[in-house]
C-alpha cells in the first residue's frame, strides 16, 4: 500500500514512522522545515530551544511516545528532572507585582496567603452548589467564572492558558482545552463533587507496550517531573529522520502545493513533482492546507481553526542570576498592561546541562504576543526582533531585579502561528472536517497534528499513530 504523508514537523515525522512499522510503502512530504516547530540551536556553549523544549511522561500519549522514544534507541539521551527540583516544584505566576507560587504542593499552595489564591478556598467550597450548565461548549472565561468566579478565571486560569495556548480565555473553548473540567461538570454537576467521585471509580489501564524492555523503560521514566534530551529536543526529530531512511520512506524535501482527489487516487503536486497516491496523512496545520485545496467548502473549514503568533527570545545570562528557581513564571491577561511579555520559560533551572561551558551561566525563554500579539507588537512580518529583544530584556531585568550589564547572548525568532487555536465550537469544527474529507476521498485523506486535537507533542505523535492504524487497515 502506498502511502503519502505531507508534513515535516513531528507528527509528520512520527506519521510516517508508525506507518512504516506496519510495512506501508510511504512518501513524506517535508517542506524545507525538518522538524517543524522543534528547533534546537547550539549557541557557543549553550543549546537553546525556539519551540517545544520538554516533554510530560505522564498518561497514554506520553507513553506512547516513550515507546517510539525506546524503539529509536533513545534511552541513554534522555535528560529527566526528578520531581524533587525545583524546576518540578515551583511554577510561578506573576500578579499584583509579585511573584505567586503555584507549587505542586496543594497544601503548601492552599495555605500560602498569596494575593493571586484571595477566595480561592471558598471559591472551592461553594462550587458544589452552583447549577450545571446544560451548553455544549462555551469560553474557559465563562465556564471558570461560573463555577469559581471571575477573579480565578481572569488570574490564576488566564496565566495557565497563556502557559499552553498563549491564547485567550474568553475565546477558548473549555470542552476542547480543559475537558476533564468540562466533563467533570457534565457527568458530577460539579468540578468538586467530581474530583471527589472520581478517587473512589476504578481507573482505566493505562496503555502499556507489549515489549517488557520498553515498558520498563516507559515505567522509569515516569518517575521524572519533565524530560528532554541531552543535545535538546531534535535529538527526537533526528533519529526519527535516521530511521525512516533505514527503512525505506522516501524522505522529499519540498512543499505540497497542490492536492487534488480524485475518484481513484489522490494527487499530491510539489514543487518539482506530482506524486500519486492510494492514501494520504496530512499532518500539516489546517490554514497551510487550506491554501492548497480547491474546494472552496473545504478551504473555509479548514480556515476557521486559528492559530496565534508567539515572539520567542532566548537570553543568555554570565552567572546564577535568579533568586528563586522553578519552572518559569507566566503572566495572566489582567496584567497585560502592566507587563508586555506572557511567560518566562528558566530554562537553565530545568536543564543546566544544556549549558556546556565553564562558567555558570542562567538560560531563559520569554515568550511575546500570542493572542495579543497583533496589538501590542503589530504585524508580525513587519516587527523587528530587536524591539523584541529590547522589550523581553527590560521585563524580564525589570521583574526579576537582573543587572543588565550581565547578558551574554540572545536570539529571537517570531514563531508565526505556532500554536492553534481551539475557539468555542472546535470539536463540532474538527469533526466537520473529517466529514467533509471522507465524502471528498472516501476516508483516503485524513488530517492529523496540532490544529485539531490537542497542542503538545505527546498529542502529536498519538494522533499520528492512530491516524497510521486507520490507514493501514
Ligand atoms: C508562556 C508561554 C508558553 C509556555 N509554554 C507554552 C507557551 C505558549 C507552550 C506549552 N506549554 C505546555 C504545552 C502543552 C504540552 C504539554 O507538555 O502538556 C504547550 C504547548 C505545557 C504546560 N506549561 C505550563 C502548564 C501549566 C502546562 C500544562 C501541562 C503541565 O501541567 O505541565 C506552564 C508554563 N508554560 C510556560 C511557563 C513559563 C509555564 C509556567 C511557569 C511557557
Amino acid at each position: 500500500m502506498k502511502v503519502v504523508v505531507l508534513g515535516g514537523g513531528i507528527s509528520g515525522l512520527s506519521a510516517a514512522y508508525f506507518l512504516a512499522q506496519r510495512k506501508a510503502n510511504v512518501t513524506l512530504i517535508t517542506g524545507n522545515k525538518l522538524g517543524g516547530w522543534i528547533q534546537t540551536i547550539r549557541r557557543n556553549n549553550e543549546f537553546i530551544e525556539t519551540g517545544p523544549r520538554s516533554l510530560r511522561p505522564v498518561g497514554d500519549a506520553a507513553y506512547v511516545t516513550l515507546e517510539m522514544i525506546h524503539q529509536l534507541g533513545l534511552e541513554k539521551e534522555i535528560l529527566g528532572i526528578p520531581a524533587s527540583s525545583p524546576a518540578a516544584q515551583n511554577r510561578f505566576v506573576y500578579y499584583d507585582g509579585v511573584m505567586n507560587n503555584l507549587s505542586s504542593n496543594p497544601v503548601a499552595m492552599l495555605t500560602s496567603n498569596q494575593p493571586i489564591l484571595k477566595g480561592f478556598i471558598p471559591a472551592l467550597l461553594t462550587e458544589a452548589l452552583k447549577p450545571k450548565s446544560t451548553a455544549m461548549d462555551e469560553s474557559i472565561h465563562s465556564f471558570v467564572s461560573r463555577r469559581l468566579g471571575s477573579f480565578i478565571a481572569d488570574n490564576m486560569v488566564s496565566a495557565v492558558i497563556h502557559g499552553i495556548y498563549a491564547g485567550d480565555t474568553k475565546k477558548l473553548s473549555i470542552r476542547s482545552t480543559m475537558n476533564f473540567l468540562y466533563n467533570l461538570e457534565k457527568q458530577y454537576g460539579s468540578i468538586t463533587k467530581g474530583i471527589i467521585a472520581s478517587m473512589f471509580t476504578k481507573k482505566r489501564e493505562p496503555y502499556r507496550s507489549t515489549n517488557p524492555e520498553t515498558q520498563q523503560f516507559i515505567e522509569r521514566i515516569k518517575q521524572f517531573k519533565i524530560y528532554s534530551f541531552k543535545k535538546g529536543m531534535n535529538v527526537l526529530t533526528d533519529a526519527l529522520e535516521s530511521k525512516l531512511k533505514s527503512m525505506g520512506v522516501q524522505i522529499v524535501p519540498e512543499k505540497c502545493i497542490d492536492v487534488q482527489f480524485s475518484a481513484s487516487s489522490i494527487k499530491i503536486q510539489t514543487e518539482s513533482r506530482l506524486i500519486e497516491s492510494d492514501k494520504v496523512i496530512c499532518a500539516i496545520p489546517s490554514r497551510e492546507l487550506a491554501k492548497v485545496v480547491s474546494d472552496s467548502t473545504l478551504k473555509e473549514k479548514l480556515d476557521s481553526i486559528g492559530s496565534v503568533t508567539v515572539g520567542v527570545v532566548n537570553l543568555v545570562y554570565k552567572g546564577d542570576v535568579l533568586k528563586a528557581k522553578g519552572f518559569g513564571f507566566l503572566v495572566p491577561q489582567s496584567e497585560a498592561g502592566k507587563l508586555d511579555i506572557i511567560g518566562v520559560v528558566y530554562d537553565s533551572c530545568a536543564f543546566p546541562e544544556h549549558s556546556l561551558g565553564q562558567e555558570k551561566t542562567t538560560r531563559m525563554t520569554v515568550m511575546m504576543g500570542g493572542h495579543a500579539f497583533e496589538s501590542k507588537f503589530g504585524n508580525p512580518d513587519l516587527v523587528k526582533k530587536e524591539d523584541l529583544l529590547a522589550i523581553a530584556k527590560q521585563s524580564v531585568e525589570q521583574v526579576l531585579g537582573i543587572s543588565s550589564g550581565s547578558l551574554l547572548d540572545s536570539f529571537v525568532s517570531i514563531q508565526k502561528n505556532c500554536i492553534p487555536q481551539y475557539y468555542v465550537g472546535h470539536e463540532d469544527r474538527v469533526q466537520d472536517i473529517h466529514n467533509h474529507l471522507k465524502k471528498l476521498s472516501n476516508d483516503r485523506f485524513v488530517v492529523t497534528g496540532a490544529s485539531f486535537n490537542g497542542v503538545s507533542v505527546n498529542d502529536c505523535i498519538y494522533n499520528s499513530r492512530s491516524a497510521a492504524t486507520k490507514m493501514s487497515q
